[in-house]
């Protein structure tokens, strides 16, 4: 279907690259109660038009009680359509949001260069970009790739002066949810949305959006996040897969992976404490780890295992998820042997049929071809004699035995 320009009556427009679960069920809401008119854009002809027939969509809040935001008004575009890219260009935009994943991001270069071209031509003001993806510095990697996507040195000098890119911590459970309709997004009520505020241009409209935490001690927002929640997660759904768990709420119910999970989360705890105190002190922290632990026991999320541990390969790089808390612990000489188990779980997830997982599989013919410990080598950087590595052959052995029996 052709685009059709669309009308944006009255009120500042947010642009958000991905309407998936994120997308609407966390930022896209986050920015509509802001009063922002928000426009999606994807690559889902189906989701666009329903966007766009219908003009809103649901937010449903799963805690127990029937709570029901309904997010108005929104419309769409297909990001690969340049003409529907270039007319948003010319509202009064005033943030660009991204959700797609980590592996897609830099594709959207092509459509955001071509908006920051035409605001040029057009001689219009600042913008801001935020990356909202569990992967650290996502804008400054959008970043790079649109320095790339401008061939034009006079580009590049109005992207320095007019464009600013906040990196940022997002915080939400949300899983795919089933309904009737499409659209509708169901989360649960927690969420911290944390952006680096020394990043931000002021725009025209400026819009203070209540929901987004600005801070300029962003780091240790990410790491807090990315070394608690995601790593967290991440084990209880390897572990939880390893003991044929279809569901993180069923991982976590059981002893023994809940154990696991929370020993994890306080070996990285301990990094963290010892990395960013005072600023963030061991009694808060520890507080911190319990509201994680009781947000993967929500009853009434599902939220399944094969999801959660989706791409293996993007959890187990260096900085990430699993490895990151482990760098932290060696750095500082602090215990971190519960989380190598949870390394060792990530190579072991291997979901077969409709949850197939192209990253997975590839670990699984790695470690076939090469011997998981070259796998564990390439991955970790640390050579074959290292004592690390040796613990996690061994877990991965342990773990590999004994499924059922595992902690
Ligand atoms: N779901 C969650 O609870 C959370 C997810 N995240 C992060 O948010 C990001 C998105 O995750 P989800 O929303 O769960 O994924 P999702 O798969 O539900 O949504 C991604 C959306 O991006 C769209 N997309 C793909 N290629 C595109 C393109 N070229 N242009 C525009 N849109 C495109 C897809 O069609 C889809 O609608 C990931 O980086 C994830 O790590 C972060 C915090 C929470
Ligand atoms: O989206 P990713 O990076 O694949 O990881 C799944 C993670 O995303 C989240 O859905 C949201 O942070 C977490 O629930 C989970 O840890």
């Amino acid at each position: 279907m052709p685009y059709e320009a669309i009308s944006l009556p009255g009120r500042p427009v947010a642009l958000q690259f991905g309407a998936g679960n994120i997308g609407r069920g966390f930022i896209g809401a986050v920015l509509s109660h802001a009063g922002f008119h928000v426009v999606f854009a994807d690559v889902v002809q189906k989701i666009v038009d329903e966007l766009n027939e219908k003009g809103q969509y649901e937010v449903h809040i799963l805690n127990g009680e029937t709570k029901i935001e309904t997010i108005k008004p929104v419309s769409a575009i297909i990001s690969t359509d340049m003409s529907a890219v270039e007319d948003i260009a010319r509202h009064p935009l005033s943030i660009i949001t991204t959700a797609v994943g980590p592996n897609i991001l830099p594709r959207l270069a092509k459509p955001i260069a071509q908006i920051i071209r035409t605001r040029m031509a057009e001689g219009m003001g600042p913008i801001n970009i935020v990356a909202c993806e569990n992967l650290q510095n996502a804008t400054e990697k959008l970043r790079q790739a649109l320095e790339k996507e401008l061939s034009d040195e006079k580009e590049r000098l109005y992207m320095q002066d007019n464009i600013g890119f906040a990196v940022c911590s997002v915080d939400r459970i949300v899983p795919p949810f089933s309904s009737d309709n499409i659209l509708t997004s169901g989360v649960e009520e927690f969420f911290e949305w944390t952006v680096d505020s020394s990043s931000l241009k002021k725009t025209d409209p400026d819009i203070e959006i209540a929901g987004m935490h600005a801070t300029s001690n962003l780091d240790a927002y990410v790491q807090r996040k990315l070394f608690t929640l995601n790593t967290g997660h991440a084990i209880a759904a390897y572990l939880g897969f390893l003991d044929n768990k279809d569901t993180i709420l069923e991982a976590i119910s059981d002893e023994s992976i809940h154990d696991t999970v929370s020993r994890a989360l306080h070996e990285s705890g301990a990094a963290l404490v010892a990395k960013y105190h005072p600023f963030f002190s061991h009694e808060e922290h520890e507080n911190y780890i319990n509201t994680i632990l009781h947000r993967f026991s929500n009853r009434h999320l599902k939220d399944e295992v094969c999801r959660v541990g989706r791409e293996p390969l993007r959890k187990l790089k260096r900085g990430d998820r699993l490895l990151g808390p482990v760098e932290m612990c060696r750095e500082r000489n602090l215990e971190h042997n519960t989380l190598l188990t949870g390394v060792a779980a990530a190579l072991l997830f291997h979901p077969t049929g409709v949850n197939e997982d192209k990253e997975a599989t590839e670990v699984q013919q790695r470690i076939e071809q090469e011997g998981i410990e070259k796998v564990v080598s390439d991955l970790t950087g640390w050579s074959q004699d290292e004592t690390d590595l040796k613990q996690v052959i061994q877990e991965y052995h342990r773990l590999k035995g004994q499924p059922s029996a595992m902690l």
